[in-house]
């Protein structure tokens, strides 16, 4: 990912990601690592600009590309790895959790903390979590909006590895994929999907609902006031 200055979501950015993994999907990609060009953050989530007033197409448009582009992310043929070398709040968590393997590095925040900020992690984002790290784990952080550090992400199994820096960290997930590469390709993909069924079919057939639940959800009011402050506080902070 490389959308500075802290790759946030929006619908450009998503459609390019869901463009390059269609385009490792026809290339017959033996393995993808999700990186980012920024030392210091994976990625922030979702652009909450694109949350804020915006038009009703360009809202609908960017939920479903969001959907798209998550889709395709968790259901890809050949292995993924998330080198989490920098913070991956909210949506950015989603990106590791869709990954098969997570590598991070040390201070590190990570997490969904949709409820901090007083939205609430759509359901597929909270299957994410859940299988990875269960379901009383998942229930406790979701409902705090719990952002892990490093040593307790590794601790409740959120992420597989800690490396020491990027390098190591890109070094750990290329062995990953190392480890996988002599899998019968037909046999992999078929036990991952099996995993990952569910969680996908559950938003397939409920993806227009899903996509009412977020409209209706951002169009209130008070959900607009409590995005214009939050937005206002991360301006503040970097002003
Ligand atoms: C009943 C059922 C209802 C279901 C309803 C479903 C509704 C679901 C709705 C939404 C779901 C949302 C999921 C999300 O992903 S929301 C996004 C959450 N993300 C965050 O909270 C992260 C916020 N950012 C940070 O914490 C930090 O920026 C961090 C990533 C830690 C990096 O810190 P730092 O390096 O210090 O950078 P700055 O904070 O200074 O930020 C630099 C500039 O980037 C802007 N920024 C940061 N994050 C975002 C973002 N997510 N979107 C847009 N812009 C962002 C920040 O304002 C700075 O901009 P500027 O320099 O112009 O001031």
């Amino acid at each position: 990912m490389n959308r500075p200055p802290v790759n946030s979501l929006n619908t450009e950015h998503l459609e390019q990601l869901h463009r390059a993994l269609v385009r490792l999907e026809n290339e017959k990609c033996r393995g993808m690592i999700l990186s980012s060009s920024s030392p210091t953050v994976f990625s922030a989530g979702l652009d909450i600009r694109e949350m804020y007033k915006p038009e009703l197409e360009k809202a609908r448009k960017f939920w479903r590309t969001l959907q798209d582009m998550w889709l395709k992310l968790y259901s890809t043929p050949y292995p993924t790895v998330a080198a989490i070398h920098g913070h991956a709040p909210a949506g950015g968590c989603l990106l590791a959790l869709s990954c098969e393997y997570r590598v991070i590095v040390p201070n590190v925040k990570i997490g969904l903390n949709e409820t901090q900020l007083g939205i609430v992690a759509p359901q597929w984002f909270q299957d994410c979590m859940r299988n990875v790290i269960g379901e009383r784990q998942a229930e406790k952080a979701l409902i705090a909006g719990h952002m892990f550090n490093t040593e307790q992400a590794l601790q409740v199994g959120l992420v597989d590895e800690v490396a020491a820096d990027k390098a190591a960290c890109i070094a750990r997930a290329e062995a990953f994929l190392a480890s996988q590469a002599n899998l019968p390709l037909l046999a992999r993909k078929t036990v991952k999907l099996g995993f990952r069924n569910s969680t996908l079919s559950r938003l397939m057939t409920g993806r227009e609902a899903d996509t009412k639940i977020f409209i209706e959800y951002i169009f209130q009011p008070k959900v607009q006031k409590g995005i214009e402050l939050y937005l206002q506080s991360l301006s503040k902070k970097s002003g």
